[in-house]
């Protein structure tokens, strides 16, 4: 039964056990009620069915993403560290690869692009870290979280990002 499904996944899926559950965009889609909200946030999957009736913005905003991948409202709203620590409560699984490219490709980056090289080029980087923002700096990026003062260093080498270091943000 999916219900059931889904509440074993996410309790797998808190519990750390084994690989995460990976799910569709599709089955995502039919969890857009207040039976079963499912929300898709920077590449992962959130039931936040029981956090409705708690969510300090009300439960219509979610209501309107729920089925979505509502990475966008939710990064727009400008959510404390708080609110991202309680994403991890609501977490059940992963968006299933063959939709993440999908979803991915508008941050792929083609680092042989000349005018992708200039500093100052904000990308979101939803496909590494929830809620960072890549500062593009050829050939190294900046990776910052916005309400953290550091930002962690990769290079890119053959489209692979090697994580190098934390430094102080300026
Ligand atoms: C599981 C996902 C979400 C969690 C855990 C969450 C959590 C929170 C929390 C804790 C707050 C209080 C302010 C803060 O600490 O930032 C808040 C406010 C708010 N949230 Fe969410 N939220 C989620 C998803 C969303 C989504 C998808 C939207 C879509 C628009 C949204 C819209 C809002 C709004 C409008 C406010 C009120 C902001 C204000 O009054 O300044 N939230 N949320």
């Amino acid at each position: 039964m999916e219900g059931g499904r889904s509440g074993e996944a996410a309790v797998a899926a808190a519990a750390g056990d084994g690989p995460a559950p990976v799910f569709t965009l599709e089955e995502v889609a039919k969890r857009n009620s207040s039976r079963e909200a499912w929300l898709v946030i920077h590449g992962r999957i959130y039931d936040v069915t029981r956090f409705l009736e708690e969510h300090p913005g009300g439960e219509e905003v979610l209501l309107e993403q729920a089925g979505r991948d509502a990475t966008e409202s939710f990064e727009d709203v400008g959510h404390s560290t708080d609110a991202r620590e309680m994403l991890k409560q609501y977490y059940i699984g992963e968006v299933h690869p063959n939709d993440r490219e999908k979803e991915g490709s508008k941050f792929l980056v083609d680092m042989a692009d000349p005018h992708l090289r200039s500093t100052g080029l904000r990308f979101n980087v939803s496909l590494l870290h929830g809620g960072w923002e890549k500062l593009l700096s050829w050939p190294c990026w900046g990776l910052r979280q916005p309400e953290k003062r550091e930002r962690e260093c990769v290079c890119a080498t053959h489209g692979v990002l090697l994580p190098l270091a934390f430094l102080p943000c300026f």
